[in-house]
């Protein structure tokens, strides 16, 4: 699990550090850290530190003082170190350094003849124009430089952040750096884990700078494959189809059938004890050929799917009325979603929207919701007091009432087709009947739709990506077996 904190909240860790040891000069112990991860580009590139040719974007805040003092670290090694001030006025004491140290200061130019200040045979260049200060999108002269290094093939080490970025949210509305390596200080920044800026970070080197940690601080926590091995509800030597969970499906319709067979195939190869299942007649049909073992009629069920494939059925705001009466957990996904009732569900029930269907519930616009989907899932959870999976390039999860949000581990964009949401919704149904809390029941069933897909080389329909999911589970939890033997060894 990897954790960053809002903007907001870095401040408010680098003050505490700050106030916990006066003396620790923060911008010192990131420009060493910086300064070693380039000498290791260096050395891996081209052979070696010495000789080498470096070009710093200096912006006008802290962070070009990290590219500034990093510089003067690199010129004392030999490496011929050029640093251009494109934004603001650069920081005093880091120009003095890198003078002092044998670098050289470029003059700024006009706009248009900035990107001529890139000097051939140029091995590699800082970005140390904008850090957590800065506002997302960067100025044409800027951008101007940042085609010109693309087009000579010039690596980009990002200081902190890739400017341009937006911090925060993830969103990159302009120009902005697309980064080989990116060295961040102290705490990961939600960027580093939300697209499209993520894709914009490359290699992530954490430099620990000393921070501590504060109970109230936002965390937006991203699983890995190791949570997700770790924290699957694995049957038990003494499980039954009982606790391992009855998942009750309601979804498909005349028109739609193919909604409800997939999300019985989620189901089903997510492990779930049995599925029980309600839906439309159609689906029912298709259903007893494909998968046997589906049961039909009433009786005990541990949670539900509502919503997927229902198309525009008539009593749907009922029967989703219905089941919240009845206390159990539920899924309630696509067409489900627009027959919420006024009052709201509960945090235990978990509605998976795409951007689309949540900026319909929020009443914004989809790109609203996909420039900042933290936000707008925060929105989300609570507008309907559910806990909300918002679907897309990077999947969160937020519960209502809480900042703190999941996202779930990053898969291919293949996964972005017809049907994958209603095998997706019964996963999750799946995990909802054994127990497992909304919040991470979305987490964990989009991780493993994730990391299932991921092992296609290319497009797979979604009832096969679900039947491959038992296989990935089976690895998962061989993984998690050896994970915990090992731990019991060692205590
Ligand atoms: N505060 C600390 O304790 C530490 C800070 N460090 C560095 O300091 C950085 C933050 O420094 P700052 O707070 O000075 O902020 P930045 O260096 O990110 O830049 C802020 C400056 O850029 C201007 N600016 C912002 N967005 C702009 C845009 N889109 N176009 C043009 N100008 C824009 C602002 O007006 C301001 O003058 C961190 O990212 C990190 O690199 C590190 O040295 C580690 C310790
Ligand atoms: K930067």
């Amino acid at each position: 699990m990897q954790t960053a904190y809002p903007v907001h909240d870095i401040r408010r860790l680098e003050e505490a550090a700050i106030a916990a040891d006066p003396r620790h000069d923060l911008m010192q112990a990131a420009a060493g850290a910086l300064a070693a991860v380039v000498a290791g580009e260096l050395v891996e590139r081209r052979g070696a530190v010495y000789g080498a040719r470096v070009l710093l974007l200096i912006g006008g805040g802290n962070n070009g003082g990290d590219a500034l003092f990093a510089g003067a670290l690199l010129a004392r090694r030999g490496v011929a170190v050029r640093a251009l001030p494109v934004l603001g006025t650069p920081h005093p004491a880091g120009l003095a350094a890198l003078r002092r140290a044998g670098g050289r200061i470029l003059e700024p130019l006009a706009v248009d003849e900035q990107a001529e200040t890139v000097p051939q045979g140029c091995d590699l260049a800082v970005d140390g124009v904008l850090g957590i200060g800065g506002r997302p999108g960067l100025p044409d002269r800027v951008a101007a430089v940042l085609d010109r290094l693309n087009d000579l093939r010039v690596p980009i080490v990002a200081v902190d952040l890739p400017s341009g970025v937006d911090a925060d949210t993830g969103a990159v509305p302009g120009a902005a750096v697309t980064a080989a390596v990116t060295v961040s200080f102290g705490a990961a920044k939600p960027c580093q884990l939300i697209e499209p800026a993520r894709s914009r970070c490359g290699r992530v080197v954490d430099v620990d700078l000393g921070f501590g940690h504060d109970d109230r601080l936002t965390r937006i926590s991203a699983l890995d494959e190791d949570d997700l091995a770790r924290d699957w509800p694995y049957p038990g030597v003494t499980s039954s189809k009982y606790t391992r969970g009855v998942v009750g499906i309601d979804a498909g319709s005349d028109s739609y059938p193919g909604a409800g067979i997939l999300a019985a195939h989620g189901a089903v190869y997510a492990g779930a004890g049995m599925v029980r299942f309600h839906g439309a007649e159609e689906s029912r049909r298709v259903l007893t050929g494909a998968l046997p073992n589906i049961v039909y009629g009433d009786g005990r069920v541990q949670a539900m799917l509502y919503g997927s494939g229902w198309g525009d059925r008539p009593d749907g705001a009922d029967v989703i009325a219905h089941g919240l009466e009845t206390g159990l957990p539920a899924v309630v996904d696509a067409d489900g979603l627009q027959r919420l009732p006024a009052g709201g569900l509960s945090p235990e029930w978990l509605i998976t929207p795409h951007a689309g269907e949540l900026a319909r519930l929020l009443g914004c616009d989809r790109g609203e919701v996909e420039s900042d989907p933290v936000g707008a899932a925060h929105r989300g959870a609570d507008r309907t007091h559910a806990t909300v999976l918002l679907k897309g390039a990077t999947q969160v999860v937020a519960r209502p009432g809480r900042r703190s949000v999941l996202i779930a581990v990053p898969g291919p964009a293949w996964t972005a087709q017809a049907g994958s949401g209603d095998v997706l919704a019964g996963i999750c149904a799946t995990l909802l009947a054994a127990g497992v809390p909304a919040a991470r029941a979305g987490a964990l069933g989009a991780s493993l739709q994730a990391v299932t897909a991921a092992e296609f080389p290319g497009p797979v329909p979604p009832h096969r990506l679900a039947e491959h999911a038992a296989t990935v589970l089976g690895r998962l939890g061989q993984r998690a077996a050896g994970a915990a033997d090992r731990e019991g060894s060692r205590s």
